[in-house]
């Protein structure tokens, strides 16, 4: 059970901020996350790690010397927007380039991918990567769909040490590539994990019975079994992990290997140690020498009862860089002078300040502004009365954030709309504004693509004309082709986009038969509520919910269920206003 916070919403942000005020020798406060309190030393790669709260030490707590140069810090269970990436590597940028490294999650991805983007057209050199190690998460033949978990550790080290050692960005992205292939992990849980303000865990796990493959959300397992002794977890979890060797590795025998047994977060230490006893027993049998082995909770779960086991199999060139000596507030190895403390009293940086000049926009287009805030107050107010319910159905298969993330996401496009109509924009801009701070402020797979949603219609309705119908289908048709492109997800895949193309392609074919907007939106709605109750029918292709199809059986999809709540709510503002066209 998670017990201590104030408010939930703010929970990610008041963690980070008693972590900074703990850890100054260490990291400051940027905005977006943290960055090494001395510094990147100049013509050293920044590689900057991420991803969302609820997993410490995972990310800022492995910013330091001879690992992270800064973190991106999301929300709890959710990727960091792209707008807080791109800060953080700005601030961890010393004139070398930066390497964006998370794990493969696809809020993460989406987000990281538009961070690296953005830095790139910016000047700033960036490459990303995402640790792929859950062996559980997809086959052996589709490594890349898979989770990262603590794999992320000796990967993040390999490439931080690379860099410390004055590699260029090339070479620490071949070499974070390089440990990534060679590394594995495998995991079990006994429950499941509480997210703060919940009454429930995300799952459950039945007395005398633990699930295996677990993953770091609070996703359930691919599988049950008999709550083992210590000695049959370790069996369990090594010989996971000897049956599926990397490539190089043809068997275990006079193999070195970086090895971390890492608790989810309410497994005692002595409880790890009672089982690491068996691991390294094991390995030795195996004729695998255990090089400077790692045994504590890396990468967790909030209170979720689980172990994972993570084989780093090294060569001539990764033991050197698993050996490196570091000094972060998590993982001290070796030698490494301390990092010059920084007064309490010392200055933060400031948040960049983006330029606030507001377009303006004509008058017939701010007509349509008030229309567009008028929306998303609505789209705020519907996702607040379904958030719990969104969670619910999101825990399932997923980590059960959805409803916070879409709350986060509509709340702050709410603000961000109503600002910018106030202040004279056009309907442009004011779905651009509304657009990044959905994006920033929920960050995750659904801040990302809603983010996209509605800078597509922003490009379509501009700041000038008062748009006809056809204009606002062409928008949302654009919205449409945008989703898939960014996500790569198709109809059949068990995503929002089940509802998005149906609803565009009705909307268009309404208004192309001449119906007035708001007759041809009500039209569309009803065909995405259809198609959004359909998804229960389908087994998840993308995202999260991949590795637990069968559990989603019977249940729509959460984005698919948010996204025609939403047009529904739109078409309560349409029907209200007097289009004309
Ligand atoms: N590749 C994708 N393309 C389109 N929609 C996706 C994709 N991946 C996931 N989704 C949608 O995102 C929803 C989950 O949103 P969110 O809770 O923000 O995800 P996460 O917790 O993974 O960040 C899913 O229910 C699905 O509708
Ligand atoms: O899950 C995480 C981010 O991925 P999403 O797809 O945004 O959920 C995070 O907890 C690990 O990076």
């Amino acid at each position: 059970m998670t017990r201590l916070f104030n408010d939930p919403a703010d929970f990610a942000d008041e963690a980070l901020a008693g972590f900074v005020a703990a850890h100054r020798r260490w990291v400051r406060p940027v905005t977006g996350g943290v960055v090494r309190s001395a510094g990147t030393p100049a013509g050293q790669v920044a590689v900057v790690i991420g991803g969302g709260s609820g997993h410490y030490p995972a990310f800022s707590g492995l910013v330091g010397a001879g690992l992270a140069h800064g973190a991106a810090v999301g929300n709890v269970f959710a990727s960091p927007s792209a707008q807080q990436i791109r800060g953080v590597a700005r601030a961890a940028h010393g004139g070398a380039g930066v390497l964006l490294m998370y794990g493969n999650y696809a809020g993460d991805v989406l987000h990281f991918g538009q961070a690296a983007d953005r830095l790139n057209a910016e000047g700033v050199p960036t490459a990303t990567f995402a640790v792929t190690d859950d062996i559980s998460s997809a086959p052996a033949d589709q490594t890349a769909k898979r989770r990262g978990i603590a794999g992320d550790l000796p990967v993040f080290k390999a490439a931080a040490a690379a860099a410390e050692a004055g590699q260029p960005l090339e070479e620490v992205a071949r070499i974070a590539a390089h440990a990534n292939a060679r590394t594995r992990s495998f995991g079990i849980a006994f429950s499941g994990c509480t997210l703060p303000g919940a009454q429930e865990p995300l799952f459950t796990v039945p007395a005398g019975r633990m699930a295996v493959g677990l993953g770091i959300h609070g996703e359930p397992g691919i599988g049950e079994a008999v709550l083992p002794t210590a000695d049959e977890a370790a069996e369990l979890l090594v010989a996971g992990l000897l049956k599926e060797l990397p490539d190089g590795v043809t068997a275990p025998t006079g193999h070195r290997a970086a090895v971390i047994l890492n608790g989810l977060g309410s497994v005692k230490y002595e409880e790890l140690f009672v089982v690491y006893r068996r691991v390294a027993e094991l390995l030795q049998e195996a004729g695998v020498t255990v090089v400077e082995p790692e045994v504590g909770e890396l990468v967790t779960s909030f209170d979720m009862a689980g172990v994972s086991l993570t084989l780093t199999w090294l060569d001539a060139q990764l033991e050197p860089l698993w050996t490196a000596p570091a000094d972060t507030p998590a993982l001290r190895k070796g030698a490494v002078a301390p990092a010059a403390a920084v007064p309490a009293t010392a200055p933060q940086s400031a948040p960049e300040t983006e330029d606030d000049a507001l377009p303006q926009g004509t008058a017939a287009s701010r007509e349509t502004a008030v229309t567009a805030a008028a929306a998303l107050r609505a789209v705020a107010a519907t996702v607040a009365e379904h958030a719990e319910e969104l969670g619910r159905i999101d825990a399932v298969a997923g980590d059960g954030d959805h409803g916070i993330g879409m709350l986060r996401g509509a709340t702050a496009a709410d603000t961000a709309a109503r600002d910018a109509a106030e202040r004279g924009a056009g309907a442009g801009t004011v779905l651009h504004r509304a657009a990044d701070a959905w994006a920033d402020r929920a960050g995750g797979t659904s801040g990302a693509l809603w983010g996209t949603i509605l800078h597509a219609l922003g490009d379509a309705l501009g700041d000038e004309e008062r748009p006809t119908a056809a204009a606002v289908a062409a928008g949302v048709g654009r919205a449409s082709e945008e989703v898939r492109r960014v996500g790569g997800a198709r109809v059949g895949d068990k995503t929002m986009v089940d509802v998005l193309v149906p609803f565009a392609d009705t909307l268009a074919a309404a208004t192309g038969a001449g119906d007035r907007l708001a007759a041809a939106w009500d039209r569309a709605a009803g065909a995405a509520g259809e198609a959004a109750a359909a998804t229960a029918d389908l087994l998840p292709q993308m995202g999260r919910a991949r590795p637990h199809a069968e559990k989603s059986l019977g249940t729509p999809d959460a984005g698919a269920h948010s996204l025609a709540l939403i047009v529904r709510a739109v078409h309560g503002v349409l029907s209200d206003t007097t289009e004309e066209h």
